[in-house]
């Protein structure tokens, strides 16, 4: 019996890249999207916002010297390639799955019209969110803070390269070690940067919890679905 009816998952788009050094991994995408169908089967409403770093990441074209909205711009068009992705290896799996846009490119993916996401979840269909929060210098956590809280998910599930938030970045600080709960507060005044701080902030305000959870421990988000201690908590 799943202890969540409604979440928003957060997918690493570098995690899409299994072992290769950009791009969309076949079997990867599959992997992940099979724990996806299983916790759908389960009867758990499922939004997912993709992110974008295996494809592209504004911040660094603006870094060498593309207008930095450009870049962001070309960043969310990047998660819309994602999502389609994420939507067909869905359809294919044999989960219906819908792909909304924040970013009108109609003849691609529909519009995000709130109230049809809702209707979607309702039926049991998976909804991508793509384009993330279709402005500029935001990234895709703070849309899924944005939109988790919009459908009114009971939390975000923020599946990620590393197993949870640690004291400092594990992949630079060997000695960093994982906290089982946090604070949003806590987490911003320490600066952890396992999420950026508007979608923290964001999370905060509305109350909505966050858990960081690896995306390649397989079952993983069944686990937390069912309520089991998975990743870190973090909370108001
Ligand atoms: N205190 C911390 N605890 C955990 N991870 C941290 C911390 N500080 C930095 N990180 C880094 O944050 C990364 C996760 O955030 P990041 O935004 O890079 O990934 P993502 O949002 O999952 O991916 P993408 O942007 O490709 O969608 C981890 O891979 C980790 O190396
Ligand atoms: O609301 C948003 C979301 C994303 N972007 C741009 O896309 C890339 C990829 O997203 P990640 O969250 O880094 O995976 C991001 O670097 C931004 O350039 C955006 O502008 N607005």
């Amino acid at each position: 019996m799943p202890a969540l009816q409604r979440i928003l998952l957060k997918l690493s788009g570098e995690a899409l890249m299994g072992e290769e050094a950009f791009g969309i991994h076949r079997g990867t995408i599959e992997r992940i999207v099979a724990e996806v169908a299983e916790v759908n089967r389960l009867g758990v409403q499922v939004a997912i916002v993709i992110g974008g770093g295996n494809l592209f990441r504004g911040v660094a074209g603006g870094a060498v010297g593309m207008d930095r909205a450009t870049a962001d711009y070309m960043g969310m068009l990047a998660t819309v390639m994602n999502a389609l992705a994420i939507g067909d290896a869905l359809e294919r799996g044999g989960t219906k799955a819908r792909v909304m846009s924040a970013i009108a490119i109609d003849q691609v993916v529909e519009p995000y019209v709130r109230p049809k996401a809702l209707q979607y979840l309702e039926e049991g269909k998976v909804v991508v969110f793509a384009a993330g929060t279709g402005n500029p210098f935001f990234t895709t956590d703070t849309a899924a803070a944005l939109r988790g809280a919009e459908i009114g998910a009971e939390i975000v599930l923020k599946a990620t390269k590393v197993d949870g938030v640690y004291t400092a970045d594990p992949k630079k600080d060997p000695n960093a070690t994982r906290y089982q709960r946090i604070s949003f507060d806590e987490a911003m005044v320490r600066q952890l940067q396992v999420m950026d701080a508007t979608a923290f902030a964001l999370c905060r305000d509305q109350n909505l919890p966050v858990r960081v959870f690896s995306i390649f421990k397989p079952g993983a988000l069944k686990r937390v679905v069912l309520g089991e201690d998975e990743g870190t908590l973090v909370h108001v």
